[in-house]
């Protein structure tokens, strides 16, 4: 069984997950806890706000359509780091984000165990347990941590596509690789200066629309891994402290046919 206690400063309770089950591949794990919490922000969102749509990974993963349209759209992540929760490592988050006529106009990510609250409205700044977030406007490649994700792909191709990758940002060199096993909270550490940068290839909407926000709204900049304009549906991200390091990172980073036909959002 895995647990996990999540403490704010009003509330304290445990989540428990008693059943771990397999998705796409033996690394892409999904508990009973991440279905329920998903489908509590649903209810509780759909009450209020009967008309607004949304995009929720659990919901996709049971037959849903992944479609971003102009109408006011939810997107959940309800536990990012669903590898880390069921081992009990310290970083999952529960990530929102809003969007109308495909626009994000918000973003949420919790991250439970840490107990930080990241958010941003669009224009309005992004902010850490209300504290406001700047990048860490670095401008030079080799001066970078860069964050990334091993991804829950396992097979040749993707492996491959991941390491060369890891490889090719060493050799620049970059000062040091990270990966928390949560897409949504690696991200933020760009919004906080602790990191530099993140790139991944290969994650969903849901893992990375809210930090996208609070990346941008902390000063950050966001593109595609080729260097072209981001597209949160595409699958492929960079977030950096500054345009120069974000393209530094694009002129390394290959996608190559690894995301083949999934190369839009699906579970
Ligand atoms: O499935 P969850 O835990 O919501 O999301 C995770 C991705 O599946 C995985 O590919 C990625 O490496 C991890 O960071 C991400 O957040
Ligand atoms: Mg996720
Ligand atoms: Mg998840």
């Amino acid at each position: 069984n895995a647990h996990i206690i999540c403490r704010t400063r009003d509330f304290c309770f445990v989540l428990n997950s008693k059943e771990v089950r397999l998705k796409s591949s033996p690394a892409d794990l999904v508990t009973e806890t991440d279905q329920q919490v998903e489908k509590m922000l649903i209810s509780a969102i759909r009450r209020k706000y009967p008309q607004h749509r949304f995009i929720g990974e659990e919901s996709v993963a049971a037959g849903e359509a992944v479609e971003l349209t102009d109408s006011p759209t939810w997107i959940i992540d309800p536990i990012d780091g669903t590898v880390n929760f069921v081992h009990r490592f310290p970083f999952v988050a529960v990530s929102i984000a809003f969007t109308v006529n495909k626009q994000t106009e918000f973003g949420i990510v919790y991250s439970c165990v840490e107990d930080k609250l990241f958010h941003a409205q669009r224009g309005r700044g992004a902010y850490l347990n209300g504290k406001p977030l700047c990048v860490s406007g670095q401008t030079d490649i080799h001066r970078c941590v860069v964050v990334t994700e091993i991804g829950a792909e396992r097979d040749d191709l993707a492996l491959s596509t991941m390491t060369s990758n890891i490889c090719r940002l060493l050799r620049l060199p970059v000062q040091g690789v990270r990966a928390l096993g949560t897409a949504a909270v690696d991200m933020c550490q760009v919004a906080t200066g602790g990191a530099d940068a993140y790139y991944h290839i290969g994650m969903h909407c849901w893992d990375i629309a809210a930090s996208t926000i609070i990346v941008l709204e902390a000063g950050g900049v966001v593109m595609d891994t080729d260097g072209s304009e981001f597209d949160m549906m595409s699958r492929k991200v960079i977030a950096a402290s500054s345009s120069a390091v974000a393209n530094g990172i694009a002129q390394v980073v290959q996608a190559d046919s690894f995301l083949g036909d999934f190369s839009r959002n699906r579970a």
